[in-house]
């Protein structure tokens, strides 16, 4: 593999959490060490997004929020990855399909705010992406009741694993979710932005 890509080995869990990052925050750092945790996860995987396709405007550049993305989120057992943009993908689906024949034996476990599962029916061939990888949510504040009445959520009730049973997450065939409780951090990026905080 061309340097610069992330390093798995066969049977670890690694989780994805991708994102706009822009900026990355706290909530976000907090999100993945509790996914660490709670899914039983051996790595987690940031990608930062080269652009959300259902976001109208454009992020900072790519290496400027890679850069802050790092400073935010150091631990050993995460990687913050432009996966995506050497890809050339921007939707998960595309991402995934590429990425799981890349790193045969790994399996990979997709996170998410609770706002995105929200929306989760909107994202190009979502019912794929649960069908193939788990799914793990992480609550977010003012998101809790969208997410559960969402179209994702109802759709895939059967396939829901108890929060109490979040360790068995990666270990067992999609579909399978998992939504978590957890301290909640009210971070966001369009917060920091509105506060003129990033890159001003
Ligand atoms: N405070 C938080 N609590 C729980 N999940 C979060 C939090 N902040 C971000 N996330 C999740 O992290 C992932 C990447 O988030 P993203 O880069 O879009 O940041 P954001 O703060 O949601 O940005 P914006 O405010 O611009 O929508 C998404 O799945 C999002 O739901
Ligand atoms: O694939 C899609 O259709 C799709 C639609 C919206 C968002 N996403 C992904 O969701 C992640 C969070 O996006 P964002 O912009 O809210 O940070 C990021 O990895 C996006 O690529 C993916």
């Amino acid at each position: 593999m061309r340097a610069g890509w992330p390093v798995a080995q066969a049977g670890q869990a690694v989780g994805l959490l991708g994102g706009s990052f822009d900026p990355a925050h706290a909530g976000h750092a907090h999100i993945t060490r509790e996914a660490l945790k709670r899914f039983g996860l051996d790595r987690v995987w940031w990608l930062v997004s080269p652009g959300n396709p259902l976001k109208a405007r454009g992020p900072a550049p790519l290496d400027v929020r890679m850069k802050r993305a790092r400073d935010v989120m150091v631990h050993p057992r995460v990687e913050v990855t432009d996966l995506e943009a050497r890809l050339g993908t921007r939707y998960t689906a595309q991402t995934l399909q590429k990425l799981i024949p890349r790193y045969q034996g790994v399996q990979f476990v997709w996170l998410m705010g609770a706002d995105n599962l929200a929306g989760f029916h909107r994202w190009q061939d979502w019912d794929w992406i649960m069908e193939s990888v788990p799914v793990g949510v992480l609550a977010r504040p003012g998101n809790r009741i969208s997410a559960r009445r969402s179209v994702a959520a109802r759709r895939y009730e059967d396939a829901r694993l108890p929060g109490t049973a979040s360790q068995l997450l990666a270990r067992g065939d999609a579909p399978r979710w998992c939504y978590i409780n957890l301290p909640l951090s009210d971070a966001s990026s369009s917060a920091i932005r509105a506060s003129g905080g990033w890159l001003s």
